[in-house]
C-alpha cells in the first residue's frame, strides 16, 4: 500500500494549517512529531480521508481519491483511531471491535473471527465481553488498537495511542505496533521514546510544514551539543525549531 499526499493545503474556515505538503507514505512505522497545536491531528484526518484537503491530491496504490465515493472505498483499507474516540460505554469490546469490522466492509461471515484475531494481537481476547466502560485506560486503548487493525487495513493511523498509558503499557503497545511492521503505521506521538523505540521514519510537522522527514538515526544526527535534551534525538528534534523556540 501506498499512500501519496501531493500540495496538500488544509485548514479550517480561513486558517491555513497544513501548507504545500507533499509526502508518500510506504509500508513501516511512521511517527508524526510536532508541537502542540502542529497540525497532526488534522493530517492525520486528512489521511484518513475524512476531511477533504483544500487543495492538493491524495492518492492510495496511485488511484486519486477526487470524491466522498473514493473515500469510502479507500476507508475499508484505512484503520483510524482518533485521538479521544468514542464508544458506546455499555458495549461489549467484541462488539465495538465488530462495528469496526462492519464499517470496515469485512463479509459479515467474518466479523466475528477478524474482530477475535485483533483482540488476540492486543491481548484483550479475555475480556471481548467485558463492557467498554469497565476498562482500564491501557485495556481501552487496546480496544482502540483492535478497532484499527480489525480486517488488516493496509494503512494504520493512530493518533497519540500511548497517552495515558502506564510504562508496562508502552511497552506492550511497542509489542503491538512491532507486530504490524508490514502494513504502513502512522503515530502521532509527543514522546521521543516511542519513536526511538518503533519508528522506522519520522515526520517533524512545523508551521504547517514538514521540517524533517527521514529515519530516526538521521534526526538524531542533526543534534547540536548546546541544545537542551536527553538524547541526541531531542535534541535533533530542538534544532528544527526556531531559534526563539529552542531555549527553554
Ligand atoms: N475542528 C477544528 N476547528 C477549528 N480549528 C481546529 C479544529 N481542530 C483543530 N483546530 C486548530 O488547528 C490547529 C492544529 O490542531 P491539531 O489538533 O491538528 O494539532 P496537533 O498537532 O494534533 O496538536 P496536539 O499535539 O495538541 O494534539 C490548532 O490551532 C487547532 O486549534
Amino acid at each position: 500500500m501506498s499512500l501519496h499526499l501531493s500540495n496538500i493545503h488544509q485548514g479550517y474556515g480561513s486558517d491555513v494549517i497544513i501548507r504545500n505538503l507533499t509526502i508518500d507514505l510506504k509500508r513501516g512505522v511512521i511517527g508524526l512529531l510536532g508541537p502542540n497545536g502542529a497540525g497532526k491531528s488534522t493530517l492525520l484526518r486528512t489521511m484518513a480521508t475524512i476531511m477533504p484537503p483544500k487543495s492538493g491530491e491524495i492518492s492510495l496504490d496511485g488511484t486519486v481519491i477526487r470524491d466522498e465515493r473514493a473515500a469510502r472505498r479507500a476507508r475499508n483499507e484505512i484503520g483510524y483511531l482518533p485521538q479521544n474516540f468514542g464508544y458506546d460505554p455499555g458495549m461489549r469490546v467484541i462488539d465495538f471491535v465488530q462495528y469496526a469490522a462492519w464499517l470496515r466492509g469485512v463479509p459479515p461471515s467474518d466479523w466475528r473471527a477478524s474482530s477475535m484475531s485483533a483482540l488476540e494481537k492486543v491481548d484483550l481476547v479475555e475480556s471481548a465481553a467485558t463492557k467498554m466502560k469497565k476498562l482500564s485506560g491501557g485495556m481501552r486503548q487496546r480496544a482502540g488498537i483492535a478497532w484499527a487493525i480489525v480486517g488488516n487495513p493496509s494503512l494504520i493511523l493512530l493518533d497519540e495511542p500511548t497517552v495515558g498509558l502506564d510504562p508496562r503499557q508502552r511497552l506492550q503497545f511497542r509489542k503491538i505496533i512491532t507486530s504490524l511492521r508490514n502494513s504502513t503505521v502512522v503515530l502521532s506521538t509527543h514522546l521521543t521514546d516511542d519513536i526511538d523505540a518503533i519508528c522506522d521514519r519520522v515526520i517533524v510537522l512545523h508551521g504547517g510544514e514538514a521540517k524533517f522527514d527521514g529515519s530516526v538515526s538521521e534526526l538524531s544526527a542533526t543534534a547540536r551539543a548546546d541544545l537542551p535534551g536527553n538524547s541526541d534525538l531531542e535534541r535533533g528534534y530542538m534544532s528544527l525549531l526556531p531559534a526563539e523556540e529552542q531555549r527553554l
